[in-house]
């Protein structure tokens, strides 16, 4: 688990490091360019035209560390354009210029927009990093535009030039769109909003060596979800155990025009380590759901007020269950049973707030996706604003919120954030969200928090998405939930490995 922190932090890290260790700042810059450049070499081959668009701060310094790198690694159609008209010159920018001017790299220095060449090839923006600390000259902004408009490909160091990370707007932006920002020792939030592929498409981040000791000492409310997190959660299988250990989920899903939701979330269910799964629905779908995966057990819609709902470690109550009056009179009562609980789709459409503060008296996970939670919490028009409203009703709900995105925010009853880091576009069809509630049910009901369910249902649900879209353009919910028991497999004999 990484705590995510912000530009002061990380600089009060640099000088840390820098104080409690025999490192300089320039070796720092260094450990940057070098992390930066191994993982730029997996995306640009060296015959591609580079040009190094540099500022004179110590993002600058980066870039031309970086253009001495990798013209070092068989660049040789590299070059570096400097910025003119900033006020200062870090000192290790200065260093970095006179190594590259040593090894002859082409550096020229611009002071108009008509100066930079008509067409580039690829950009590293290496003009302004963490260290943005007013708007943009009209020099500036000229430039980045003509960058935009004509470069191929834009790989940023750290963050684009001109993003601020202070800000989690990007309304009139104006600084530099890249397809690529390669961002260091931490991910940054910011890039984490939907609304940021306005400044960058994708970001990759990598550890410059900063202390990890005292950067994780930092207190923080939002924190990156990785995979030893998770394989520090998951348990393995034991010796003599059977399928009672493993809990007993319930699905309350499916109507007439939906029943593929309930196979769907059922199917996950079974496919992440439950131990039984038992569908809920109307008794006319029983020889369909026999068909489809012959291991569940159906008990009939009709029935719903006379089960023995101490059988279940967990019920999960929503895709595809439609929301008229009867099925609300259902869910009413089904929150009355106060077992640990995933709410997610129609059940979700059928609550207000008033009811949930009224009724989620025991663990459970809320599953929205942006419409569902807009019209249980209001509309927002910026995800910043979205996410602080989740923190505020998981803390006054006393409740686990997935906020599901292509980053999902899993908000604790503490309204702590956390990223999940798993997923992909390949995964956006109809029955994904039915696979993420199906695997929250399973670990919920194998005996997880409701918590440490949604962490780790929500990176495994991603991982095997990111494994299949390896092979496949795109893969249907019904084949990810097929793929779950290899990705719990690969999480578990990795940690055996590395334990
Ligand atoms: N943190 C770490 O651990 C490490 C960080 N590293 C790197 O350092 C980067 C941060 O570097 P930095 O602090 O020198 O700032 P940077 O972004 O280069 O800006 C330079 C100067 O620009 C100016 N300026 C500001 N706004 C402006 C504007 N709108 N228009 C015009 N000028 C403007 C302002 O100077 P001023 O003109 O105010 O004197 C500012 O000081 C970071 O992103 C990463 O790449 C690594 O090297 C090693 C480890
Ligand atoms: N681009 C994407 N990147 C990562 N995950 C995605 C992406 N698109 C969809 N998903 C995941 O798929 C699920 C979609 O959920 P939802 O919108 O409720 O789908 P549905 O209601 O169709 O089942 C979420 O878990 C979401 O995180
Ligand atoms: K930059």
């Amino acid at each position: 688990m990484l705590n995510l922190i912000t530009a002061e932090e990380m600089r009060k890290a640099d000088a840390y490091t820098c104080e409690h260790s025999e490192l300089s700042t320039i070796d720092l810059m260094e450990q940057a360019a070098n992390a930066f450049t191994e993982i730029f070499v997996n995306h640009i081959s060296p015959q591609r035209h580079i040009t190094v668009i540099a500022g004179t701060g110590n993002n600058g310094g980066d870039g031309l560390a970086i253009a001495r790198l990798l013209r070092m690694k068989g660049y040789h159609n590299i070059k570096v354009i400097c910025m003119n008209g900033f006020t200062t010159e870090s000192e290790d920018f200065r260093i970095n210029k006179e190594r590259l001017v040593a090894l002859k790299i082409s550096f020229e220095t611009v002071s108009t927009p008509e100066q930079l060449p008509q067409n580039f090839d690829v950009v590293i923006d290496a003009v302004l990093g963490s260290g943005l600390n007013r708007d943009l000259s009209n020099f500036l902004k000229t430039s980045f535009e003509h960058i935009n408009q004509n470069s191929n490909y834009t790989v940023s160091v750290d963050i684009p030039s001109g993003c601020s990370t202070d800000r989690f707007t990007f309304e009139d932006y104006c600084g530099i769109k890249a397809d690529l920002t390669i961002c260091f020792q931490r991910p940054k939030l910011l890039f984490t909003l939907p609304e940021s592929t306005v400044a960058t498409k994708s970001f990759k981040f990598t550890s410059i060596g900063l202390d990890e000791n005292y950067l994780l000492a930092i207190p923080t409310d939002y924190y990156w979800t990785d995979q030893q997190t998770v394989q520090g959660l998951l348990h393995k299988r034991k010796a003599f155990t059977h399928k009672g250990t493993y809990g007993h989920a319930l699905i309350i899903s499916g109507n007439a025009q939906t029943k593929g939701a309930a196979l769907l979330t059922a199917k996950a269910a079974l496919f992440s380590g439950v131990g039984l799964v038992t569908l809920l629905t109307e008794s006319a779908y029983f020889p369909y759901v026999n068909v489809y995966q012959p291991e569940l057990m159906t008990a009939n819609k009709e029935d719903l007020k006379i089960l023995d709902y101490s059988k279940y470690q967990s019920v999960a109550i929503g895709p595809g269950m439609g929301s008229n009056t009867e099925q609300r009179d259902q869910l009413l009562f089904l929150l009355q049973q106060k077992r640990p609980m995933v709410l997610d789709a129609d059940a979700l459409n059928m609550l207000t707030t008033d009811l949930l503060k009224q009724y989620i008296l025991h663990p459970a996970v809320l599953t929205p996706h942006v419409k569902e939670f807009d019209r249980l919490f209001g509309a927002h028009t910026c995800w910043y604003n979205r996410i602080q409203t989740a923190r505020i009703q998981a803390k006054e709900l006393q409740c686990v919120i997935v906020l599901k995105n292509q980053y999902t925010y899993i908000i604790n009853e503490v309204g702590k954030v956390f990223i999940n880091s798993t997923g992909n576009p390949a995964m956006a069809q109809g029955g994904m969200g039915d696979i993420l509630t199906g695997c929250i049910s399973a670990f919920l009901a194998r005996g997880y928090s409701a918590f440490n369910a949604a962490v780790i249902g929500c990176f495994v649900h991603g991982k095997a998405g990111d494994e299949l879209a390896e092979r496949y353009e795109v893969t249907p919910a019904s084949i990810l939930a097929e793929h779950l028991p290899l990705t719990l497999r690969s999480l578990l004999t990795d940690r055996i490995m590395t334990n």
